[in-house]
């Protein structure tokens, strides 16, 4: 296994080259139809006839996911290469955001999935990568430009990788007397970093596990409530003996900045944030906490009083070994442009509001 066939097969998707995902079941060479156009793909695919490989809740928007009696309703769609199809059209069936501008023609014929485990790596892949979950598919040999398997992808974010960086003392406008510990993993760029506030004791400290969110923390975007939440996490850390923020690059619930702002241009269009994650062809929360579990693991913290209204931050820290001695709540008063954010986390996600 190695975390860095993952970094080159993702680095290649992202610039467009092709790779070769390999599984138990056998390997696909791909390319991701983000930023495809006629000459890329001609390069990967001079006789025309490679499929495109998209996520089982697009292949639903495209009414392909019923053509297969698939057991697995998760399971990734191939769709067949039908000769109208040219990287124009290959982008209008792997993005949902130009669904109003560009109509579908259709029709689509699904094809049976010859490496169903290779399929669902590449899916986790571009996750990974920030691109959409859309791929041109061949079976055959040819030009690849990195290669790695389905156990190099799983392996690529594991939290068991990540170690100290380094730390310093960093005065906050929340608490002079604050920590920045900065953790890095060998293979994946993601720095996460945690703030640690006060004089640490043997209480269990009160921790925040905020997840990046560009828009709202550096912005100020009102279509969150990520600023607000974070500044007053700060400062409940600092009411509190200590305590801990921690900072995960886990932009847009683990999309990604890009798809968070495709899920944004879907909320445009009138579908709420668990739709919209939904329709690109991601979960509705990809977000891994053993990352934090890990970082208070190296931070000495085997038990926190956590501030969240979301249970399944808590279900899942406590998944990861870090018992939670108490959930504290961190609610804020809606904006007229959050409001149905909160209201979807509150009837859709089980957030306590
Ligand atoms: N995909 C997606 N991500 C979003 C959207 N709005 C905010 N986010 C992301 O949601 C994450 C923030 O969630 P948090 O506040 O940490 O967690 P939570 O699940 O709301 O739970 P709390 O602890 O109760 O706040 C950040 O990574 C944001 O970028 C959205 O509409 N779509
Ligand atoms: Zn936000």
């Amino acid at each position: 296994m190695s975390g860095r066939a993952a970094a080159r097969a993702i680095d290649a998707l992202r610039r467009g080259w092709p790779i070769r995902l390999a599984a138990d079941d056998g390997a696909l060479r791909l390319m991701a139809v983000e930023g495809a156009d006629a000459v890329t793909l001609a390069g990967f695919d001079p006789t025309g006839c490679a499929d495109i490989l998209i996520s089982a809740a697009r292949a639903e928007t495209l009414k392909l996911a019923n053509q297969l009696a698939a057991a697995d309703p998760d399971l990734p769609v191939l769709v067949e290469r039908a000769p109208w199809i040219d990287a124009d059209v290959a982008t209008a069936i792997s993005d949902p955001v130009l669904d109003l501008a560009s109509p579908l023609k259709g029709p689509f014929r699904a094809l049976p999935l010859a490496a169903p485990d290779a399929a669902r790596a590449a899916l986790r892949l571009a996750r990974l990568a920030g691109i959409l979950p859309a791929f041109f598919v061949t079976a055959e040999d040819g030009p690849v430009e990195a290669e790695a398997s389905a156990q190099d992808v799983a392996a690529y974010d594991d939290a068991v990788h990540l170690a100290v960086a380094t730390r310093a003392r960093l005065p906050v406008d929340a608490s002079e007397s604050a920590e920045i510990v900065a953790f890095r993993s060998p293979d994946e760029p993601r720095e996460h970093v945690a703030l640690v506030v006060g004089r640490r004791d043997a209480t269990p400290p009160v921790i925040r596990i905020h997840s990046e969110c560009l828009t709202g923390d550096v912005l100020g975007s009102l279509k969150c409530d990520c600023g607000p939440q974070l500044h007053q996490a700060l400062h409940q850390i600092a009411d509190a003996r200590w305590g801990i923020l921690l900072y995960l690059r886990q932009e847009g619930r683990g999309i990604g900045l890009v798809n968070k702002l495709r899920a944004y241009a879907l909320q445009d269009q009138g579908f709420d944030t668990v739709d919209a994650n939904v329709r690109l062809g991601f979960a509705i929360d990809a977000r891994d906490f053993s990352v934090a579990a890990r970082m208070l693991d190296l931070l000495g913290v085997r038990e926190v009083r956590l501030l969240t209204n979301n249970p399944n931050k808590v279900a899942g820290l406590e998944a990861a070994g870090i018992r939670v001695a108490e959930r504290l709540p961190i609610i804020l008063p809606a904006n007229p442009h959050n409001e149905r954010y909160l209201a979807t986390k509150r009837d859709r996600t089980g957030h306590q509001l």
